[in-house]
């Protein structure tokens, strides 16, 4: 291949899929599939504004958050198009209240992954034309093939994961992944519908500059927390650092993830154990850092050892440069 001709994420997938270690094919497709509903959604995202795509759908999810038009319509397109193609057995959702059992029309033919997405991040976002995304975590089932799926099979420990990986909807569209081996993001050249390996074996720097966190909730932080934001903020050495928060966990991820930074959603006295889902907000973004030279913890534990109890469980988030999340680590020791 010539250095210079960028290639495709079709290209790179079928010329991964030998890297994986049960590279049935399976896998491929169901990349192939995210690929193509994130084409979807990306159509009417970069279209909001422009026909009814703004404001909420007038109905709640399991969480108690209104839906908004967009949840509804990339959830939509994400679950139509894993379940046309038959390439999962197992869907769960941030939109949907329980598990989604697939059955393959083929009787000789049951697939073996699970997949748990979050179809639109940072839906508070949408209406004012700032970034968002889509995240998705794939994992092989537990229980025997050609059998209903369990909520077994997708209550499995973030390390656990077969794939992972984002879609964001931004200045341009890109779709970043892991299968395990390391981080790829790729763009989408819009003119072309086609998305081209643009950001080859992502890593976060060992360290940055920029610690995301929603401070209007600082009051209610655990001390450890409290006293971080603090060391960042003040004149000494190479602080103050930068406070950037886009409010999408997906896009502040991605910004960390290139600069150097630690994201944070501690939990707090209003909102017990924090905001952000453990299965399909949390345990993807582990999976990628990690792969990508960073660190993501819940507190005292690493994210990816968390069993999962809960479809829509809630965990303590903090993630991006080690020696970013090694720091607080020991603000938070402090009051262990
Ligand atoms: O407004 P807050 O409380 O800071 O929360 C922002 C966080 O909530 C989220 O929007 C939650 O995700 P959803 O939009 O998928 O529900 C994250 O993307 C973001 O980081
Ligand atoms: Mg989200
Ligand atoms: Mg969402």
């Amino acid at each position: 291949m010539t250095t210079n001709r960028k290639q495709t994420l079709g290209e790179f997938i079928i010329e991964n899929q030998k890297s994986f270690q049960y590279s049935s094919g399976e896998l491929s497709k169901l990349i192939n599939a995210i690929r193509l509903a994130a084409k979807v959604v990306n159509h009417e995202v970069n279209k909001a504004g422009l026909v009814d795509i703004i404001g909420t759908a007038g109905e709640t999810n399991i969480q108690g958050e209104n839906q908004q038009k967009l949840d509804v319509f990339a959830n939509e397109k994400f679950i139509q198009t894993l379940t046309n193609r038959e390439i999962v057995c197992g869907i769960a959702s941030e939109e949907e209240d329980s598990f989604i059992s697939i059955n393959s029309s083929d009787e000789n033919h049951q697939n073996k992954y699970v997949v748990l997405i979050d179809p639109l991040d940072g839906s508070s976002n949408i209406d004012v034309n700032v970034s968002v995304g889509t995240i998705f975590s794939i994992y092989r089932r537990v229980t025997p093939v050609g059998t209903p799926v369990t909520i077994e099979d997708f209550l499995q420990p973030g390390n656990q994961q077969v794939a992972a990986g984002y879609v964001v909807y931004g200045t341009s569209t890109m779709i970043v992944y892991t299968t395990g081996d390391g981080v790829n993001g790729f763009t989408l050249n819009p003119a072309l519908g086609t998305f081209y390996l643009s950001h080859p074996k992502m890593q976060f720097p060992e360290t940055g500059k920029i610690y995301s966190v929603n401070e209007g909730n600082y009051v209610h932080f655990h001390q450890g927390v409290k006293d971080y934001i603090k060391y960042c903020q003040m004149e000494e050495g190479d602080r103050p650092y930068t406070s950037r928060y886009i409010g999408s966990l997906v896009s502040d991820f991605h910004r960390n993830m290139i600069k150097g930074g630690i994201y944070m959603y501690p939990k707090s006295s209003v909102t017990g154990n924090g905001k952000l889902r453990l299965l399909y907000e949390c345990n993807p973004m582990a999976f990628i850092a990690e792969q990508a030279n960073g660190i993501a913890i819940g507190g005292k534990t690493r994210i990816l050892d968390i069993q999962p109890t809960e479809l829509h469980q809630r965990v303590p988030f903090f993630c991006g440069s080690k020696q970013m999340v090694g720091k607080l680590q020991e603000f938070l020791k402090k009051y262990q």
